[in-house]
């Protein structure tokens, strides 16, 4: 089953190149023939094999559509994947404007949008044609700039009205809690609202998480102003691939349509968090060693606690207490040596979830004996729960502080958006809080 990936501005084409260039590495780990099926299987769901201009030799190239109001990182995206040698992106695949949209949702969505949605969707039609077997999109962008989040969620809007039975799962960089864009509060609020209705999944990366994790690899653990955007895109990448490489379930391959049907099973909620372990920079990797039963209590304290970042877990919290998470669903995946023997009953702990969905569905586990990349083992686990609450909760407030007082609402009416556009936003937002608070 294929997914074809639409990267969207600067930081989902710059995501997206990251990772397929995990996916690369980690197929380029495998030495023994049996991980033939699980590389052919990663090449089917993400690479179409094509030939190269004036030659005869084929390349993986990359099922991916991309689009940025300004050229210069596609190109720099497109070069880097050509130097590889071992991948590439598609030729004439690529939809760039002269400026950018100015980190203004409306901007994108309305302005940009507007003229780039029929030639988005011609190329994303001639990626689809390329898949035997067809399954849907993976977007990737961050809600606070413009590009990424207006036209983001415009094009989101068109793929859901031209591929109805295809899934959509939307990845989205959440930005920094302070001190980036200015409108960064506004544009996620308008972004995150409009996809709630048209995306299957949403899948939430927090950058300030991420900055924090990369730190915590360096020797000091203590300066966040080393991490760059290269640091944070390698760990989320990975973390996607953890999630979305080959594996099984119930003796068969586990596809992500299958995956994402499981953990959102109710429209009113599709919010998505990554828990990955462990946590350990590449370079110790060599010199450390996991075991199934340290890596599972750590994961199980993370969802606990609510918490993606290993470091500062509350090991007092229990579930079902007052601070505990609380869960819809869970599909947890297991990567490498002995994973079948790992011990997921913490996991299964119907403490954890609602009442009201079946325990066989609201926790539910795949496996890969393979080992990821350099990570003897590895594990995954995709939640739908209450963990995104707390940042969702604070960025309405922000941007409902902003608005009572009228603040930049101009910037958005001047390029067509009616003001009772974020009046409906931040209605569809409470809404989505009041029930993930009420599991
Ligand atoms: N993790 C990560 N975040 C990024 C990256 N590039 C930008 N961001 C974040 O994305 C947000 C800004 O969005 P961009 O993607 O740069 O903007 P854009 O969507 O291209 O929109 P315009 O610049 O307005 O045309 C900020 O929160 C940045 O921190 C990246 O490579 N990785």
């Amino acid at each position: 089953m294929s997914i074809v990936t639409v990267q969207l501005g600067q930081c989902g084409n710059q995501i997206g190149l990251s990772f397929f260039q995990t996916l690369m590495s980690d197929l380029a780990h495998s030495t023994v023939s049996s991980n033939q099926d699980y590389k052919d299987e990663c090449l089917e769901r993400f690479f179409h094999q094509s030939l190269e201009e004036g030659s005869s030799k084929t390349t993986p190239s990359a099922r991916a559509v991309m689009v940025d109001m300004e050229s210069k990182v596609i190109q720099n995206t497109v070069a880097t994947a050509k130097k590889s040698g071992t991948w590439r992106y598609p030729d004439k695949q690529q939809f760039c404007r002269k400026r950018g949209a100015g980190n203004n949702w409306a901007d994108g969505f309305y302005g940009h949008g507007s003229v780039v949605e029929e030639q988005v969707l011609e190329m994303v039609q001639r990626e689809v044609e390329k898949c035997d077997r067809f399954g849907g999109f993976l977007s990737l962008m961050s809600v606070a700039g413009g590009t990424g989040s207006g036209v983001g969620t415009r094009i989101t809007q068109c793929l859901k009205d031209r591929y109805p039975q295809a899934l959509l799962m939307n990845q989205l960089v959440w930005p920094h809690c302070s001190g980036e864009v200015i409108l960064q509060n506004y544009n996620a609020v308008l972004s995150l609202a409009h996809l709630y209705e048209c995306a299957d999944a949403i899948n939430i990366i927090h950058n300030d998480h991420m900055r924090k994790i990369c730190s915590s690899f360096s020797s000091t653990g203590s300066s966040n102003s080393g991490v760059s955007f290269t640091d944070m895109n390698k760990l989320i990448a990975e973390h996607m691939a953890i999630l979305l490489q080959p594996s099984h379930h119930s003796g068969r391959s586990s596809t992500v349509c299958d995956m994402m049907g499981t953990l959102v099973s109710h429209p009113d909620y599709k919010l998505l968090t990554m828990y990955c372990v462990p946590q350990t920079s590449e370079g110790s990797l060599p010199f450390s060693t996991f075991a199934w039963p340290g890596l599972m209590k750590r994961l199980h304290q993370m969802v606990v606690n609510a918490s993606v970042m290993e470091e500062g877990l509350n090991w007092q919290v229990k579930p079902g207490s007052t601070h505990s998470n609380k869960c819809i669903s869970n599909h947890l995946i297991l990567r490498g040596k002995d994973s079948t023997t790992a011990d997921i009953s913490p996991l299964r702990n119907s403490a954890l979830y609602v009442g009201w969905i079946p325990s066989d569905f609201a926790f539910t586990c795949s496996h890969q004996s393979r080992q990821f990349r350099a990570y003897e083992k590895s594990a995954c686990l995709m939640s739908n729960g209450r963990t995104a609450v707390g940042s969702l909760n604070t960025i309405v407030r922000k941007a409902w502080d902003m608005f009572a007082m009228r603040a930049y609402v101009h910037w958005y009416v001047r390029h067509g958006m009616e003001e009772e556009k974020f009046i409906d936003s931040f209605a569809s937002l409470e809404q989505v809080l009041d029930n993930y608070k009420q599991i």
